[in-house]
């Protein structure tokens, strides 16, 4: 079995892979290392003999999430690693090894489903937006803050905006003027989300007209799947990119 890994600003993603890659034998989301070993040991028949991981968080945490994974499990953890050009994806980084490699990643899984041109719109903590033309040649993206990150400054720099998680999910059955404080914050994010997409949208039909693929992935992705009806909803697409940046033999 292989454990696939995306550790990602806020939350580990995880699964785990049967002997035959193409079937899922578990997969999970947690918040933290230690919350990570814990769903893992409690995992019946399982039976892991390689890792591998993306990480965009500082070589130190992952160096030490290695480790502890390696110890507790006795399995080799391979890391994904900056690249200037895999699989006829040429990074367009001035400095390539500064490119997030959940976005490179994304990219290369991206660019491979697609087999041309596309556009890949990651919904986590921060936004990204990234743009690969047919011929392979990142042209370059886009970050802004996500929704937890719009959400949270808005409570944090302001005294009457406070509600709970449940009050967030409830205000997005609709779009509608919010007439609530969490109708009109939840909305009003949603909103600049969906506003950016149809930007990247715009920017990538002045590239290559009609001739591209989207896709979206990360936790806030289905939040704007509604406005892009074409697009290709792939929620592990960072791991399709994964298991290209580090085949395991
Ligand atoms: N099962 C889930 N667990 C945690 N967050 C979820 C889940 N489903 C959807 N989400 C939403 O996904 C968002 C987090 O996105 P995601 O997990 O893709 O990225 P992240 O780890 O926070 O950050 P990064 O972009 O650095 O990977 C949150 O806003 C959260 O509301
Ligand atoms: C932008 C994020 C936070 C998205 O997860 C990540 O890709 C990252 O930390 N990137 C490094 C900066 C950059 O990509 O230019
Ligand atoms: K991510």
């Amino acid at each position: 079995m292989i454990l696939e890994l995306d550790c990602g600003n806020s939350f580990i993603k995880w699964r785990v892979l049967c002997a035959d890659v193409r079937r899922v034998f578990r997969e999970g989301v947690v918040d933290s290392d230690d919350a990570l070993l814990e769903g893992l040991s409690k995992l019946d028949g399982l039976a892991l003999k390689h890792c591998r991981l993306v990480s965009v968080r500082t070589t130190e945490e992952t160096a030490a999430l290695a480790s502890i994974l390696m110890q507790a499990f006795g399995v080799s953890v391979v890391c994904a690693t900056p690249a200037r050009e895999m699989a006829g994806v040429r990074n367009g980084y001035d400095e390539f090894e500064r490119l997030g490699l959940d976005r490179w990643l994304a990219m290369l899984g991206g660019f491979h489903l697609a087999s041309g041109a596309c556009l890949v719109l990651d919904f986590g903590t921060a936004v990204t937006a990234d743009f690969i033309a047919a011929d392979g040649e990142h042209l370059g993206g886009f970050i802004c803050p996500g929704m937890p990150l719009m959400r949270n400054q808005l409570r944090t720099h302001t005294r009457k905006i406070r509600y709970g998680d449940l009050a967030a999910e409830r205000a997005l059955e609709s779009l509608a003027p919010g007439r609530t404080t969490v109708e009109a914050v939840e909305r009003g994010c949603s909103l600049m989300l969906r506003g950016f997409v149809l930007t990247q949208l715009e920017l990538a039909r002045s590239y290559w007209g009609d001739e591209f693929v989207v896709f979206l992935t990360g936790g806030d992705a289905p939040l704007v799947s509604g406005i892009v009806p074409e697009a290709r909803l792939v929620p592990d697409l960072i791991f399709v990119g994964l298991a290209m940046a580090c085949p395991l033999s």
